[in-house]
């Protein structure tokens, strides 16, 4: 029997129509979220993300800026936009596109932004948040992940989670958000030995290795849960993820495509952030 698909853009659209409704109910006491977006060089598909995020925006009824540098930008002339933006009140969320150009030290940057605008969940302050299980802004793609699992009815609590890769923005968030979730979880990476010996035992796998249709049928446990965080080129120049989707199919239960899948959950999850930050400046503002 074939896998299920885990439709991300059917999700996404979903999640957007819900922020949409939201956005129009705060735009009757006067608020219109507002969304920065920073983009440093002229990397072709930061330049797809970030047009996209700001026509998403728009679509939604929020206001987005983008703010565009070429990649001589220096880090100090990044650090003083962003606290020209920590203190615009018009803005309630600001992002840097990822990567950076290597004379500007991502962390500086990341640290900048206020917590309170930080919805991309980058920042320290919220990862730590994230990490104890407080009220913190999630990162976007880790979000994303963990509203699909919910749409499907697929509860982590005492499954085998076993995720490849441990970057920053994905690896370790969405192994912290699958813990809370009462899932036991493995990390792997790419100084592991014998990967498909751990890959092999999971009942939810997440793979964000970055390598081309990587995770076939020899890797997965039969009924496992597949999620395919990837973004690569095949031979024919073609969008695919880490996963090789079809030779999965008859032995996964459920599986994400690329694209459709967890790419739009991010941007979905983004304009949720958005919106969430300007609803708690309007609650402190009711407080105040
Ligand atoms: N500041 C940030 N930088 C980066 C992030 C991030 O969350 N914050 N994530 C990625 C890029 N990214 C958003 O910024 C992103 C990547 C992919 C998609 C997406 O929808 N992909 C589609 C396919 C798109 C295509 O056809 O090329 C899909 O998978 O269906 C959305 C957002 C790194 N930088």
């Amino acid at each position: 029997m074939a896998a299920k698909l885990i439709d991300g853009k059917a999700v996404s659209q979903k999640i957007k129509m819900q922020v949409k409704t939201r956005v129009e109910k705060l735009a009757q006491q006067g608020i219109v979220p507002g969304l920065a977006v920073v983009l440093v060089g002229e990397d072709s598909a930061s330049l797809t993300y970030v047009k996209n995020k700001k026509k998403t925006c728009e679509a939604l009824g929020m206001r987005s800026d983008l703010h565009q540098f070429p990649d001589t930008l220096t880090e100090q002339e990044l650090l003083a936009k962003i606290d020209e933006l920590n203190s615009d009140p018009g803005i309630h969320g600001i992002l840097v596109q990822l990567p950076l150009p290597q004379q500007i030290d991502e962390f500086k940057v990341i640290t900048a932004i206020s917590p309170e605008k930080d919805v991309d969940g980058f920042h320290p302050i919220s990862v730590g948040n994230m990490m104890i299980g407080k009220d913190a802004f999630l990162p976007c793609t880790p979000h994303g992940i963990m509203e699909l699992l919910a749409h499907y009815g697929i509860d982590p609590a005492g499954k085998h989670a076993v995720v490849i890769g441990r970057s920053n923005i994905v690896g370790k968030p969405i192994g912290q958000l699958l813990l809370q979730k009462d899932a036991t979880v493995t990390y792997c990476h790419s100084k592991t030995k014998d990967l498909a010996n751990f890959t092999a035992q999971a009942d939810i796998l997440i793979a964000a290795i970055g390598r081309a249709k990587f995770i076939d049928r020899t890797f997965i446990k039969p009924g496992a849960v597949i999620i395919d965080v990837g973004m690569n080129r095949d031979e024919n120049g073609k969008l695919c993820g880490d996963v090789d989707f079809e030779d999965v199919q008859e032995t996964a239960s459920f599986v994400t495509p690329v694209p459709g899948g967890v790419g739009p959950m991010t941007i979905a999850m983004l304009m949720e952030n958005t919106l969430e930050s300007a609803e708690k400046g309007l609650a402190k503002t009711k407080q105040a």
